[in-house]
């Protein structure tokens, strides 16, 4: 409880689907322990979400969808909510105040303005400019969260716990980073208050966060409402759920460990895994999707040659790992395969495939390197990055009545160098031009393959396959007919299907239809 008597609370930056779907879910069930705490959910610019919460006194449904049977849960976890564009010093206050104990976020990985080339803040960026030079309320995170941080310093200095719950390498460490990059582009006195406070009362625990949560629909809006809920903005799930963080909490957190959350030291080495196994199939699983028209990743996943690439990512990704003690990872990538192939989640191919120039550069570069450092070019990575450069640069190859086309913040860069290219030398060269062109840009993969010409290559004979062949050709090239199509691989290991910390469903939700 906290000085007022009520309960602690989160503040919540991102008030989109996911966190709604697994730190709310996992916040109401610790509250079980007997130590309620409250969020306070805050959405960027968009109303729709926060006026609909406010509409139906703060509750809303997580439908739960497995291969077969839905749940729905009501969730009342987030107990207020606002739209930061509306009120943004509400934002510097609620931050500041020390009944927030923890402040969480869930903004994209363009929600943090990172260097794809240097990890650090990217001075740069239009959001970060702006916040820098004083004045307006600040509009972007890092610039909203060093605001509320240096009036919490100077108002109570009371500790605070900063939790990043997106898909980002190193989630807190790097954002711990941002903060100070920014604290050091500060005016001195400002800055010099920042660095000492950020130094001691600040905490920013590493999170892997897993749970498959797509757009929602008016499917999910339906079976909300045949489950005896009217719910503007419920909330599909897969069944599947995993928290891992480190327990580094500088002013208390709820029993997230009591409702399922794994404590450990070892986050780097969960998150690695999933992000490899589990993103990176994702992308390649979109990226290839919507070249062959499939607008739902399940139904990638169940094109045999499409399946047969993922095989082979996971066979390329699985050396660079170093697992947990006590993960079985051929447990992990049969499940994996099941909950790609889970129809009834509808998961656009075009929601995975967003934003691929910044998602791919966690994703790839670092185990493509591990594989040329021994001498090897990994195919099915390369498929992946040819894959995605195929979708962005040329979209209109890609059907926006079946599947759709996937947006990224740098497809213009890419379409313009693409441009480039020119039509004259044919396809070879073309291809080669722009995957040299592109690998080289910093936008690209923070342009750390661009020095390893075979990987290039490999990159630009898949794009000229595709020209000339078409996707299905350039996954020939890759895979070649494979085994039979359908084969379960790799094979179901003896063992649980589910890794230390997983959960099979979210335990809360007796309805059942
Ligand atoms: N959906 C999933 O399956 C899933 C699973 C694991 C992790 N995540 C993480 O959660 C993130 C959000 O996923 P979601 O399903 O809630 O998406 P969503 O589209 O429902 O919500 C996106 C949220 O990010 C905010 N946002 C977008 N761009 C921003 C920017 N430039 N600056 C600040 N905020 C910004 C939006 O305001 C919104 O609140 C993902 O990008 C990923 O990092 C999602
Ligand atoms: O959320 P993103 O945009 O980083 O990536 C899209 C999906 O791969 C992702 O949301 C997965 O569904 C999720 O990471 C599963 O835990």
């Amino acid at each position: 409880m906290n000085g007022a008597g009520g309960p602690h609370r989160i503040l919540h930056l991102g008030l989109g689907n996911f966190h709604r779907a697994h730190q709310a879910v996992c916040t109401q069930d610790a509250g079980r322990s007997g130590d309620p705490w409250q969020i306070t959910g805050v959405a960027g610019s968009t109303r729709r979400v926060v006026e609909a919460l406010h509409r139906q006194r703060m509750r809303y449904s997580v439908v739960t969808l497995g291969p077969e049977e839905t749940r729905v849960r009501q969730v009342a976890s987030i107990t207020d909510a606002f739209v930061a564009a509306d009120e943004p010093d509400r934002v510097t206050r609620e931050i500041a105040d020390p009944g927030t104990r923890v402040v969480s976020l869930t903004v994209t990985e363009k929600g943090y303005d990172i260097d794809p080339l240097t990890r650090r803040l990217d001075l740069d960026s239009p959001g970060i400019r702006g916040d820098l030079e004083a004045g307006s309320p600040p509009r972007s995170t890092i610039g909203r969260l060093a605001a509320g941080l240096l009036r919490r310093a100077r108002e109570s200095g009371a500790p605070v716990t900063l939790l990043s719950c997106d898909n980002v390498t190193a989630n807190g460490t790097t954002l711990a980073g941002l903060l100070r990059d920014f604290a050091a582009a500060l005016p001195l006195h400002d800055g010099a208050e920042l660095l000492g406070y950020l130094d001691e009362s600040v905490t920013c625990p590493d999170t892997m966060v897993d749970r498959i949560v797509p757009a929602t629909t008016d499917v999910h809006r339906r079976l909300a409402a045949e489950a005896g809920h009217q719910d503007e903005v419920p909330v599909p799930a897969e069944p599947f759920w995993m928290w891992v963080m480190s327990d580094r909490f500088a002013a208390g957190r709820p029993a997230w460990d009591q409702a399922g959350a794994v404590m450990t030291d070892r986050v780097h080495d969960y998150e690695t895994v999933k992000v490899r196994l589990l993103n990176g199939s994702h992308s390649l699983l979109a990226y290839l999707g919507l070249l062959t028209g499939r607008a739902l990743i399940a139904d990638a996943a169940a094109d045999p040659a499409i399946a047969r690439a993922v095989r082979l990512l996971g066979d390329e990704y699985e050396p660079t790992l170093t697992l947990p003690d006590g993960f079985e990872v051929s447990a992990y990538r049969h499940e994996l395969g099941e909950r790609f192939a889970n129809r009834r989640l509808a998961h656009r191919t075009t929601q995975v495939g967003a934003d691929g120039s910044l998602k791919l550069a966690q994703r790839v570069p670092d185990a493509v390197l591990w594989h040329l450092e021994r001498g090897r070019v990994p195919s099915a990575l390369a498929l992946t990055v040819a894959a995605w450069l195929r979708c962005t640069a040329y979209p209109e190859q890609l059907d926006p009545d079946r599947a759709g086309v996937p947006v990224d913040p740098n497809g213009e860069r890419i379409r313009a160098l693409a441009g480039r290219t020119g039509t004259a030398g044919g396809s070879a060269q073309r291809a080669r031009s722009l995957a040299r062109a592109s690998l080289r840009d910093q936008a690209v993969l923070g342009q750390r393959l661009a020095e390893h010409g075979e990987f290039v290559d490999r990159v630009a004979k898949l794009l000229d396959v595709m020209e000339t062949g078409g996707a299905a050709a350039a996954l020939n090239a890759v895979c070649g007919e494979g085994p039979a199509p359908g084969a379960p691989a790799p094979p179901a290991p003896a063992t649980s299907a589910t890794p230390p910390g997983a959960q099979a469903e979210d335990p809360g939700g007796p309805q059942r239809h």
